[in-house]
């Protein structure tokens, strides 16, 4: 791999490799740009399968990150961490602390929270060494787990997307498919059994599935057999990637709309969707009630300010989407515009200006 032709390519600002034999940590943090603030994203922990696998995984999803925290109005860049390791298999103390001081060494350029494979407790260990984590256990006086409140924002907008889609936003008598049933996809399944949407769950945790069917009356299938139900929305909680030339001609949903990083495999298969006449609630604007709780945390937790600031996920997507026919282009599309013109409009307004304390975001 060129890794410098990849940090070219999407401009990427810093890529950090950390090892530490001791405790057997592979890590790679991703900066991809730090122009509204410090890079913000979580850290996932996951077994790739090559290194190569690793570092593409950390590049896009640390350049989601600049896009989802510059989408959200947060005065945050964006960055993520891939770990590679089991982790259910390779985790201690020390790998985490070790983690800890390499994100103190960067001084504050990257600031952590939890991802796919990561807990509160890992924040925690980390948090022994840098004050630069969030999502650290509420005892801290911080917000704790970010995936109920993805969960929520993610249920906003799916209901944002079901007005797109049908006209109204009620999700009342939907089937909905659920792909993946973590921490996310969980309560998220609480919030759409609630409304009494139909629920279509699979993952390839078994407890997972049956968690789902025992707790909400969802009807388990197959993790390949999830594309082609017959539904009205689709809603991708696992991993990336998952929306491309194979599962798209599968789909008969008239919504996709989950809490996943990265779903579309290429930007192309955005414009497919649209094609299809397909309505999507771009990944990085609908799964952004997480980011927008952690970063609460810089300014001193207040959960009711958070939970006013995920709730604009809603009008959020439906402006993308008024967005997207005004300009007569896909929906990715004009989330990605919303996300790039804040960027340039603050970095024009910051040349104007010396920094000064005001430009630092402080800590708790
Ligand atoms: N946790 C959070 O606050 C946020 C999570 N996200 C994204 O949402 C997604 C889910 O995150 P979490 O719920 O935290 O992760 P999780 O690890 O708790 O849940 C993911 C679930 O997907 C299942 N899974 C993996 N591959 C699968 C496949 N091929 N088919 C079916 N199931 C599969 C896993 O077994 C697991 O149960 C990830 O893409 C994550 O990056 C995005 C923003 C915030
Ligand atoms: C889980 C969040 C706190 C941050 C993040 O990494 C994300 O939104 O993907």
């Amino acid at each position: 791999m060129k890794i410098f032709d990849k940090m070219e390519e999407h401009d990427y600002e810093q890529l950090v490799f950390c090892q530490d034999k001791n405790s057997g940590l592979k890590a790679i943090i991703c900066i991809h740009d730090t122009t509204l603030g410090p890079a913000l994203g979580g850290t996932r922990m996951w077994n790739y399968d090559t290194e190569e696998e690793a570092i593409e995984d950390a590049i896009r999803l640390g350049r989601g990150m600049t896009y989802k925290n510059a989408a959200a109005g947060l005065n945050l860049g964006g960055g993520k961490t891939v770990i590679i390791g089991d982790p259910l298999k390779d985790k201690n103390e020390e790998m985490f602390r070790a983690f800890g001081r390499f994100i103190q060494g960067l001084n504050g350029r990257y600031i952590t929270a939890e991802d796919v494979g990561t807990t509160v407790a890992d924040m925690d260990l980390i948090h022994e060494e840098t004050d630069f984590v969030t999502g650290i256990s509420p005892a801290f006086g911080s917000s704790g787990n970010p995936s109920p409140v993805t969960a929520y924002g993610c249920y906003i907008g799916i209901k944002a997307a079901a007005l797109e889609a049908f006209g109204d936003d009620s999700l009342e008598g939907k089937t909905i498919t659920v792909q993946g049933v973590g921490n996310v996809a969980y309560t998220l399944c609480e919030y759409l059994h609630k409304e009494g949407a139909k629920l279509i769950v699979t993952d390839i945790n078994k407890e997972a599935v049956d968690r789902a069917v025992n707790d909400f009356g969802a009807v388990a299938v197959e993790p390949d057999d999830i594309y082609s139900q017959e539904a009205d929305i689709f809603a991708p909680c696992a991993m990336g990637a998952i929306i491309n030339d194979d599962t798209i001609p599968q789909l008969k949903v008239k919504a996709v709309a989950g809490s996943a990083n990265n779903q579309l495999k290429e930007e192309r298969h955005g414009d497919e969707l649209e094609a299809r006449g397909i309505v999507y609630a771009p990944d990085f604007v609908i799964n952004s009630g997480g980011v927008i709780n952690v970063a609460d945390e810089l300014y001193g937790y207040n959960n009711e300010r958070a939970m006013k600031r995920v709730e604009t996920i809603y009008d959020s997507i439906t402006r993308i989407f008024e967005i997207s026919k005004r300009d007569g282009i896909p929906s990715y599309q004009a989330a990605d515009r919303m996300a790039e013109e804040r960027i340039e409009r603050v970095h024009k307004s910051r040349s104007q200006f010396l920094r000064n304390e005001h430009n630092i975001i402080s800590r708790r």
